[in-house]
């Protein structure tokens, strides 16, 4: 059985970090959610990372704002993919928390997604892109979804006024 962790710096990330969610239960994909701060719950963030592969997880989506370490971090601990989403801020708009993602130093990857909704959606959709490798129903329904998006974007044409 595969399974995606979800992980967030905080419970204020959720109104978009759901959005992930929604969209790995779409392709009935199994996950968890998690609120762990790699600044504010350092240990337990740690002892996360460590156990994930043990734990049943085949890749974590995390998301964070501001100073968004929270994705590297995770990398740090664990061999398993990590899917950086950075949470757009007031203050910087999420340029803030792309950065921080998405500088990481060489030998320890974060595949950064884009700031925000986007992001957190395409995460899920890139989560299951690597479940696909090896499960062939999640390879059915991605394509599905996929099918789907382009039958939606040719109809959407004829909705443009003269
Ligand atoms: N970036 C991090 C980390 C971390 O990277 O460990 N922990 C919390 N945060 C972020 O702080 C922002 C504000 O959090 P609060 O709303 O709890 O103050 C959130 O976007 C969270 O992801």
């Amino acid at each position: 059985m595969t399974k995606v962790a979800v992980v967030m710096g905080s419970t204020s990330d959720w109104p978009t970090m759901r959005l992930a969610v929604k969209q790995l239960s779409e392709l009935e994909i199994d996950y968890d959610t998690k609120v762990i701060s790699a600044h504010r719950m350092p240990e337990t963030l740690t002892k996360f990372g460590r156990d994930a592969r043990n734990g049943g997880y085949n890749v974590i989506i995390a998301g964070a704002g501001g100073a968004a370490h929270l994705p590297g971090m995770l990398a740090a601990n664990t061999t398993l993919p990590v899917i950086g989403v950075p949470i757009k801020t007031r203050t910087l708009s999420g340029m803030d928390s792309l950065l921080s993602i998405v500088q990481m130093p060489g030998g320890v990857p974060v595949a950064t997604m884009a700031i925000g909704d986007a992001g957190a959606v395409n995460a899920a959709l890139f989560a299951a892109a690597i479940l696909a490798v090896t499960d062939s129903r999640v390879a059915d329904r991605l394509q599905n979804f996929r099918s789907a998006q382009t039958r939606r974007a040719i109809e959407s044409e004829a909705t443009l006024d003269d």
